[in-house]
């Protein structure tokens, strides 16, 4: 492969604002790709993919580049030619790439390799709370959690023509596969930009990982039901709970955050999804005047996310044991509260995208066990693990109330 500077340029300049100045990897990777129209979908995959390669392998490649943060220019092309030496990239007679020791690299690597937070690239935190939480699961857990992750859709069953969706993606150069287990998924053979597509743009599908798409399922709404979705966020399973629901009903989607349901109501009219009602929790009373209402309830609960790092590396650098604590406290919190909109006889799904005990089954088991969950009973549980299933990391449990 060879590089071109102006591809290089970018990525550089893309991980000074990740590394640096603390910006979110997505959105700054959207707007260097917007930066020149020239570049072809080739080019704009180089830009991205080697972006988040070296933003997941950050502490290794730090430690094998002898450089520490904050990362001037010269160190950000240390990190960039461990990343190309690895790789097995050539590197060119450019200036910026004068000063570095190729030959030391694979050599570093392989004595760095031996010590997992440096082989895995996590910090020291993170990797004593893996192992304190899964013990020897860690190992397989934090290796597959740093793979590349599938893109997975969710047919638009609200949509009849999306029934044609694989046909078209195919004529269209873009191969897929069906998930066993999973009517409404199909997984890209190859990644692809599918959101410049006719066929996303008539909302026939969504980009949803297959984990995420067992929540909804597991909840089972049926048309006709009034349904909570209490953490709805900008609504990725809000708008599989209303194709469940055929459009009939009624589905409340809640969220703390006015902007994110403002995103959802935009994705619902892209998805002809008629019957969600949006509801930003601004203050108790929001909850109260719910109170034994739903048929069925949804807390897709904040949590660290630590189930999704394939998708979002930086949460690894972005992410403070102080807020594992919070969160937690959150959840317990929600859980307390949010359980209260169940009807006598309904049930309720608590779900997180994280692989800890403490955020998941220990967090069921205690609300089980307080007073605020005396009338509920665990019915199923499931746990995702990337490493068993290839999906992002996900817990989901279905719990019934007395009727
Ligand atoms: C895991 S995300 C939800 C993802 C969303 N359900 C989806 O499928 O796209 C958790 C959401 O909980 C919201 N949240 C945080 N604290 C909350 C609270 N106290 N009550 C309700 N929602 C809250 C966050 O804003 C975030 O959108």
């Amino acid at each position: 492969m060879k590089l071109h500077r102006n591809l290089v340029f970018a990525t550089i300049d893309s991980l000074h604002q990740i590394f640096n100045e603390q910006k979110q990897a997505d959105k700054v990777l959207k707007n260097t790709l917007k930066r020149d129209k020239r570049w072809g979908a080739r080019d704009r995959s180089f830009i991205a993919e080697t972006t988040y390669d070296i933003v997941r392998w950050k502490r290794l490649y730090a430690e094998i580049a002898e450089v520490k943060e904050p990362f001037d220019r010269s160190n950000l092309f240390r990190l960039f030619t461990v990343w190309a030496t690895l790789n097995g990239i050539t590197i060119p007679d450019w200036p910026q790439f004068e000063k570095t020791p190729t030959r030391r690299i694979k050599g570093r690597f392989d004595e760095l390799s031996k010590i997992r937070k440096y082989r895995e690239s996590i910090p020291d935190w993170l990797d004593e709370l893996g192992e304190k939480e899964l013990g020897k699961k860690w190992d397989a857990e934090i290796s597959a959690l740093n793979k590349t992750a599938d893109v997975v859709l969710r047919v638009n069953s609200l949509k009849p023509e999306s029934k044609a969706l694989q046909n078209e993606l195919f004529d269209g150069g873009i191969e897929t596969e069906n998930i066993k287990g999973l009517p409404e998924a199909l997984k890209l053979k190859e990644r692809a930009n599918v959101f410049t597509t006719d066929m996303f743009k008539k909302g026939w599908f969504e980009v949803q990982d297959a984990s995420s798409q067992k929540v909804a399922r597991l909840l089972n709404p049926e048309p006709g039901m009034r349904v909570i979705d209490a953490c709805a966020g900008a609504g990725g399973k809000t708008l599989h709970i209303a194709a469940l629901m055929e459009n009939k009903g009624q589905v409340i989607a809640m969220d703390i955050f006015e902007n994110k349901l403002n995103e959802l109501k935009r994705r619902a009219r892209r998805a002809g999804a008629h019957n969600i009602e949006t509801r930003t929790i601004d203050s108790t009373k929001v909850i109260k005047k719910l109170i034994e209402k739903a048929d069925k309830v949804l807390i897709d609960a904040p949590c660290t996310g630590l189930g999704v790092l394939r998708r979002n590396p930086d949460a690894k650098w972005k992410l403070q044991p102080e807020f594992l604590e919070r969160i937690r406290k959150t959840q317990a919190e929600l859980l307390d509260s949010y359980s209260r909109m169940v009807k006598p006889g309904g049930e309720l799904v608590y779900a997180t995208c994280s692989i800890l005990p403490s955020e998941n089954d220990k967090q069921v088991k205690a609300f089980l066990s307080r007073d605020s969950g005396k009338d509920f009973s665990l019915v199923k549980a499931e746990k995702i693990m990337p490493s068993s299933s290839g999906f992002d990391g996900f817990y989901m449990a279905l719990l019934k109330k007395k009727a």
